[in-house]
């Protein structure tokens, strides 16, 4: 059998098998349909063929159609190369086959290829398969009939929230809801599968055209009631998805009009959302998440990332204790040492405290809470530490402190053993400064909350060995984070890209914008919660202490604030201690707090940058450019440095770690969509008359002058002063 394609056998029993061959997960592309098509047409004819068994090799029956054809299809324009196939193979060739078809599916069945599997007259799975529809979580909805026939096998209400979360569910809970007729282990599924076949041709099983089936629709006030819920639902949690809205019309129009009509709907409304901006940037992420695994030199020489099972965390504060509970619930050993028992018992408490509210969203079983929990053990000396595979520090940002701890670790643990730091903008050349493991030293920079944030910053210096950068990289992917290798710099690359982002609405309120209205506008932009919200989550100390490590590192387009200071002056110090720019009350959104005002005014008085005194003019769309182009700016700057091996990994970093709405493709492909010239013009513009924080980065400059999109990888060899 040859690699990719699609494959016939037909056995002595009068059973075709036919095999979809793409390797590594099946994925459908408008070739391989046609060949499937073809092997349909052929067991149909011939007279040897009793009936057909549909199946996916290697293990996976198909992860859906290619979706490298959203990328393309808006690009060129061609809708040739979009799935549109629901009638002529999955109604006219697979469901009206004359011959009874059963699907064999085994570990994924997703999208297209689960829309595939429901077009045949019966389904048997092997265990634990994943059968899903996630379509929308890529700016479309199905489009081989998955709208149509999911109500119909597993009901509304189910088939709407498998739809609408883009949620896959597991076999055993597929036969549970009727999507899956049986189970059968991973040996015995083509045997299965072909002995069922064959009973629906003696017509001794059931021969069930889904697309027919009413039963499991119910009353129509009924559906219409759950599909009104759902809207409403969408509208409140997804106001800038478009799909889900157009996803619930197109099942209703099937339950009001028959499966045929709502077909023709889907068909009409894929090919819609094809060609939306939301589809082209939630593909570009999905890609651009699977290319940021992929480190030059690190990933593609051979080597074997090590087995990492034990690893020891110091500093059991909120990050120390948030990475202990994601290592623990991925089955890893954690000893965590604080510095007496009063602290440990602070830190076990907050770490059972993660998990309980993990279990208590859902996202967790007791069971499994229970069990990561003994897999934990607090420690107060390094008595443990000898054959640890990993340490990760997560003190507070101390240079004296943090190379103490690693002149320490070096004495206390094995030679091989990882050295990790969780420092969010410390030079690791410092930490390990004293030290003679600089090989071994490495960044792992969680986002806050750790136990739920799923970017990880992998940060390597010129020092570090390709093994230990695929090991962290390895941890990363077992503890289920999206991890980015980065360069070393002071703020690394998530940090450093939006410290402008953080001083940018100190620069407009010192002008004489109105804070709440900065926030609104970025929330109306799609971030969850605008910059002032989230200087009061983080604490205003913080935000002083990484503001002078910028200040430092990159004196020329800082912009300083009395700001901060005049509010912890007052005792503020944002939601921690209950003053920030809002009032938080429980059971209610946060509401501005009119006591903050004064205080604002003192900074423009001491400040007195508004021109001629008087508060500047300016449009909610020149607000979120400048607070959102700077950002851009400082990206370019990490570009330009080679902090990022590509301009896509700050598109996920953002998404990831800075709750950039991943409809907007992340920050560069965004970037992009404004186009470089006039984000290089606002910002020139903007410097001649504010000053130098605005300044256009020569990397953008040069872009901008050349019409070259900020992501367009450099044509130069890397450069000097890169961070990789
Ligand atoms: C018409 C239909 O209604 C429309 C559709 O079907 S849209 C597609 C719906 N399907 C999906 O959304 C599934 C997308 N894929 C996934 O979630 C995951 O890849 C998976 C769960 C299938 C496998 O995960 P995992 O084993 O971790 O492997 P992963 O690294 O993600 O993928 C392996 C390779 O397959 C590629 N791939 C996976 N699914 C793909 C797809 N549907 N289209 C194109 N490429 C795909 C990945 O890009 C990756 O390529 P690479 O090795 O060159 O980087």
């Amino acid at each position: 059998m040859g690699v990719t394609g699609v494959f016939m056998e037909v056995g002595n029993d009068g059973v075709a098998v036919i095999t979809i061959s793409n390797p590594p997960v099946n994925v459908l592309t408008v070739a391989i349909i046609a060949v499937l098509k073809e092997k349909f047409s052929k067991a149909t004819r011939r007279s040897d063929v009793k009936a057909i068994v549909l199946t996916g090799k290697g293990g996976r029956f198909s992860g859906g159609f290619d979706i490298s054809a959203f990328q393309k299809v808006p690009k060129s324009g061609d809708v040739s190369d979009s799935p549109n196939e629901s009638f002529d193979l999955i109604v006219n060739t697979i469901e009206d086959c004359k011959k009874p078809v059963v699907a064999a599916v085994e570990g994924l069945a997703l999208g297209g290829g689960l829309e595939l599997a429901m077009g045949c007259h019966a389904r048997i799975a092997a265990p634990k398969t994943q059968l899903g529809l996630p379509e929308l979580t890529l700016g479309v909805i199905p489009g081989l009939g998955g709208t149509q026939r999911l109500p119909r096998l597993v009901g509304v209400s189910k088939a709407v929230e498998m739809l609408l979360f883009s949620k896959p569910i597991m076999s055993e809970e597929g036969k549970f809801q009727g999507l899956i007729d049986d189970i059968a282990s991973s040996e015995e599924l083509l045997r299965t599968s072909r002995l069922w076949a064959l009973g629906v041709a003696e017509r001794r099983k059931p021969w069930v055209r889904s697309l027919h089936r009413r039963d499991k629709i119910g009353s129509l006030s009924e559906a219409q009631g759950l599909l009104r819920n759902a809207r409403e639902q969408a509208r409140r949690t997804a106001p800038n998805m478009p799909q889900q809205l157009a996803c619930l019309d197109v099942v209703e129009e099937g339950i009001l009009h028959g499966g045929y009509a709502g077909l023709l709907k889907e068909a009409t409304v894929a090919k819609e959302l094809v060609l939306s901006n939301t589809s082209k940037a939630l593909a570009h992420l999905f890609f651009a998440q699977r290319n940021a695994a992929k480190v030059p030199n690190i990933t593609d020489v051979g080597l074997k990332p090590r087995h990492v099972k034990k690893v020891a965390i110091i500093g059991g504060g909120i990050m120390g204790s948030g990475i202990a509970t994601v290592l623990i619930l991925s089955n890893i050993s954690v000893f965590l040492k604080e510095i007496d028992s009063e602290y440990l018992l602070k830190a076990m408490k907050t770490i059972e405290a993660n998990i309980q509210g993990l279990v208590t969203r859902g996202k967790v079983t007791q069971d499994k809470g229970r069990k990561a929990l003994s897999m934990l053990k607090g420690v107060s000396d390094y008595s443990e530490f000898k054959d640890v595979d990993m340490v990760i520090e997560a003190v507070i940002e101390d240079v004296p402190l943090k190379q103490k701890i690693f002149t320490e670790l070096e004495k206390v643990c094995s030679s091989c053993c990882i050295l990790a730091t969780n420092t969010s903008t410390i030079d690791l050349k410092v930490v390990g400064e004293k030290t003679n493991s600089q090989d071994r030293i490495i960044g792992a920079h969680f986002f806050s909350p750790a136990h739920v944030m799923p970017l990880l910053e992998v940060v390597r210096t010129e020092k570090n060995s390709p093994q230990v950068i695929l090991d962290l990289l390895t941890v990363g992917k077992i503890i289920k984070k999206v991890p980015i290798v980065v360069g070393n710099c002071t703020g690394f690359a998530v940090n450093r890209t939006f410290f402008p982002y953080m001083q940018g609405p100190h620069l407009l309120v010192n002008l004489g914008v109105d804070l709440f209205r900065i926030d609104r506008v970025i929330r109306n932009f799609g971030l969850p919660i605008g910059p002032f919200q989230l200087q009061d989550l983080g604490g205003y100390r913080l935000g002083l202490a990484a503001g002078k490590e910028f200040a430092n590192a990159f004196p020329d387009r800082t912009f300083r604030s009395p700001l901060t200071e005049l509010l912890l002056k007052n005792g503020r110090n944002g939601k921690s201690n209950g003053k920030g720019f809002y009032i938080y009350e429980k059971g209610s959104r946060p509401k501005p707090d009119p006591s903050v005002l004064p205080i604002i005014e003192e900074s423009r008085q001491l400040m007195n940058i508004m021109p001629g005194g008087k508060p500047i003019s300016v449009t909610d769309k020149e607000i979120l450019e400048m607070l959102l182009f700077p950002a851009v700016n400082e990206a370019c700057h990490v570009l330009d440095e080679c902090v990022v091996a590509r301009a896509s990994d700050l598109d996920v970093a953002s998404v990831l770690g800075m709750s950039f709405p991943s409809y907007r493709g992340g920050i560069m492909f965004w970037a992009d969509t404004v186009g470089s010239n006039h984000i290089y013009t606002s910002l020139k513009r903007w410097s001649e008359m504010y000053g130098s924080f605005f300044k256009p980065s020569r990397f953008l400059e040069e872009r901008a002058v050349k019409g070259m999109p900020l992501s367009a990888p450099a044509t130069s060899s890397p450069k000097s002063n890169s961070k990789l």
